[in-house]
């Protein structure tokens, strides 16, 4: 059976998807706007409680009116109605079991909702999440705003993640990313390489700012977003038609990525990309390189969930809508409706009082077009785009590619300045003489100014799309800018790989590399770790701050590392070790994980590496580890554990740890160590043998024992 939404609901019981989304929130239920689909059961108890803070009693009212209902035109009730009725008098009985049995879901998916009612907070539909771009570290306050919801909230999820920061703490990239994935966005990390490319761009001011008196008048830059199959490249393509026989310039529009188009002698540029990237990749540096958004809506279909994405992606980017309501050649086109989600969606229709524009058109019948294009540059007015055409060229990247024959090839958006063909430009590590200059229709030109798309040729290599380009006065500048850009992003992606360890940490924070030293805590008992976790938290020292991100008893595990890895913290292990998957993982992440059996150590060891005074000198290698699988009592008293060898070799003369479910239960010498009879001096992976410890007898089936020797190393 088809699920019930939101807004057919609301229809339903006669009141506004907003106030049923209200409503539907207070019952702890999940929604993310009024297109969501409700469950059968949840859409059954929404209307029996609603009915019944309507009428009191639904029970007694409800059915006493039946007869009359039937009767009554305006409410028609159908048999199916009457049953589901009945059905939802059992619900009422059964609601209290059915509320507590749902509570926990929807607590879970609690903090959603209430984001949701916020105004300006990004929205997402299940499948369809909103794409926020961070850098790669982020304050908790930052990210909570970031994605609309209260510090307190991401607090609680990071707690739930067993990370302990405060909302002015930073958490690693990765911890954000898992955060806000429970909110239903998406974050990407804004890539090493976009972020040297500005701090060469500051270091060069490269986009200098222009005086007002030199700014004059520019086109419009429009990209046209909405739902799959609304109609977005149909009416693309009318735009280019009508304009063509308008204009009459003639020649068929290129696919550059970008093309502008002639109205009234006045043009608008229209980004002819997928709408979101036009915000997200697009958005170089939060320069916007759209002005005005054309929301396609299909007047059959309705607002859907990449139609509300598109107005969050535009509204978080401050750029103003003009809603196209597309396909009003269907008999189906339902203006009204469309106009009712829009409000819903706080896009007040002008004629509603609002300040929305919309435009009824018809990309089929090139109905509507022209209409459109005039509200597209009355919007341009208002805003009064201007820009400088006299200094050298800034220019976005929309599009580029590799042509066999010719080259780099790549569409730039010029937005400031006049790019010409000679010009020395660069764009990221790419960089050359614009040989070429193509307009959209595909003819030469020499010139382009600011909201003007042309495609170049002459670069030295492909530029990435989103990376802005900017003329530079000379060879050599432009060379050395790119080898800047290859150089940095290097030694960025290099930086970045690179794990805390209390190794090199002394040095690293002298680079300013680290600034924060994050620590996840592991001990066999509450007290030992609470400890350790006051003493470590005391280390602070100007340079470098101590977190313990995550404290907790038991052995180092798998997730311990993980969360290690991800939030760049080392592992301190007291009297506890990782299991084998734990020092699997720790490897491949390279976590750098420390254990200690006396606290002092650990406190000195750290305090030691926080400030350079010396590099541990002794450290220890784990050789082999054993399983014991059986224990002999001899007649001394003395226990001898069975043992099968499970890596690496267990030896006579070596150290042994014994571990009962990671935690360490003993460390000493062995006191015998025997293959049948016959005493040895090893046993290799793969063997069993008999094994005494040193003044221990307390060995049970199931213990694990490490074998380990102490090394010294060099300063
Ligand atoms: N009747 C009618 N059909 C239209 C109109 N505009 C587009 N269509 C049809 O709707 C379908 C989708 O149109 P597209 O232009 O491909 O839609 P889109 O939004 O670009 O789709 P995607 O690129 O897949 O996101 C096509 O079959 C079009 O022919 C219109 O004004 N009227």
């Amino acid at each position: 059976m088809k699920k019930i939404r939101v807004y057919e609901l609301a229809r339903e019981l006669g009141i506004s998807s907003k106030d049923l989304i209200e409503k539907i929130v207070s019952l702890d239920i999940t929604v993310s706007n009024h297109m969501s689909a409700l469950e059968d059961e949840d859409a059954r108890i929404i209307k029996s409680l609603l009915s019944e803070e309507e009428e009191g009693n639904i029970v007694g009212e409800k059915f006493d009116d039946i007869d009359e209902n039937i009767k009554d035109s305006n409410k028609i009730i159908s048999k199916r109605d009457v049953e589901e009725d009945e059905k939802i008098v059992k619900e009422i009985e059964n609601r209290d079991n059915t509320k507590q049995r749902n509570k926990k879901q929807r607590n879970k998916n609690k903090v959603k909702n209430n984001s949701m009612s916020k105004e300006n907070t990004i929205i997402s539909k299940e499948g369809n999440e909103v794409v926020i771009e961070i850098e790669d570290n982020i304050i908790v306050k930052d990210l909570a705003d970031k994605i609309g919801v209260s510090p307190s909230q991401i607090i609680s999820k990071l707690i739930g993640l067993g990370v302990m920061v405060n909302q002015n703490q930073s958490i690693d990239s990765d911890i954000a990313i898992i955060v806000a994935e429970e909110f239903g966005i998406e974050l990407t990390i804004k890539e090493a390489s976009k972020k040297i490319q500005e701090s060469i761009e500051d270091e060069f001011n490269l986009d200098y700012e222009d005086n007002p008196e030199d700014l004059k008048s520019r086109a419009p830059i429009v990209t046209v977003m909405g739902h799959v199959d609304h109609g977005k490249t149909s009416l693309l393509d009318a735009i280019k038609e009508t304009s063509v026989t308008k204009s009459e310039a003639g020649g068929i529009t290129q696919h550059i990525g970008a093309y502008a188009v002639n109205i009234n002698n006045r043009k608008i540029c229209f980004l002819d990309t997928p709408g979101h990237e036009a915000f997200t990749s697009m958005r170089a540096r939060g320069a916007q390189v759209t002005d005005i958004a054309i929301l396609v809506v299909a007047a059959d279909d309705g607002v859907m969930p990449q139609t509300i994405e598109a107005i969050n992606h535009a509204k978080a980017a401050k750029v103003p809508i003009i809603v196209a309501i597309n396909k009003m050649d269907k008999p189906t086109a339902n203006v009204d409706r469309i106009k009712q989600e829009l409000v819903e969606n706080a896009l007040v229709p002008e004629d509603w009082g609002g300040d929305t524009i919309t435009v009824p058109v018809s990309a089929k019948n090139r109905q509507g077009i022209e209409e459109l294009l005039e509200m597209i540059l009355l919007v341009a007015e208002i805003q009064e785009l201007k820009a400088n055409p006299n200094r050298n060229a800034v220019g976005t990247i929309v599009e580029a590619q590799l042509d066999k024959g010719k080259g780099p090839l790549a569409t730039v958006l010029v937005q400031k300045g006049t790019l010409e063909v000679g010009d020395m430009v660069i764009s990221g590590s790419a960089f050359g003489r614009v040989r070429a200059m193509l307009d959209d229709k595909g003819k030469r030109v020499k010139k382009a100014g600011p909201s003007t798309p042309v495609v170049i040729l002459g670069l030295s290599e492909v530029p990435n799309a989103g990376d802005l380009l900017y003329e530079v006065d000379d060879e050599k500048t432009a060379r050395s800018l790119a080898e800047k850009s290859k150089e940095a992003t290097r030694a960025e992606q290099m930086k970045a790989d690179q794990k805390v360890s209390l190794d090199d940490l002394f040095e690293r924070i002298k680079l300013g590399e680290i600034k924060d030293l994050n620590i996840i805590i592991k001990a066999d008992v509450r007290g030992s770790m609470e400890a350790l976790k006051q003493s470590l938290e005391k280390l602070d020292t100007d340079e470098v701050k101590t977190n313990i991100i995550h404290g907790g008893v038991g052995g180092i595990t798998e997730s311990d590392i993980i969360l290690a890895s991800a939030s760049n913290a080392i592992v301190v292990g007291f009297n506890v070790r990782p299991n084998l998957n734990a020092i699997e993982v720790a490897k491949r992440e390279k976590v750098d994980v420390r254990t200690y059996r006396v606290i002092y150590e650990a406190i000195e060891d750290i305090q030691a590496a926080i400030k350079g005074m010396h590099a541990p000198k002794i450290v220890e290698e784990v050789i082999g580890r054993a399983e014991v699988r059986a224990t002999f009592r001899l007649p001394n008293g003395s226990t001898i554990a069975g043992i099968y060898v499970l890596d690496g070799k267990i030896a006579r003369n070596g150290k042994i740890r014994l571990l009962r479910n990671d935690i360490v239960i003993f460390e000493g010498g062995v006191s015998s160590l025997k293959r049948f009879k016959d005493d040895a001096r090893e046993v290799l992976s793969g063997y069993e043998a008999g094994l005494g410890l040193e003044n221990y007898n307390d060995i049970k089936e199931g213990d694990l024992l490490e074998a380990y020797v102490l090394k010294e190393v060099e300063k």
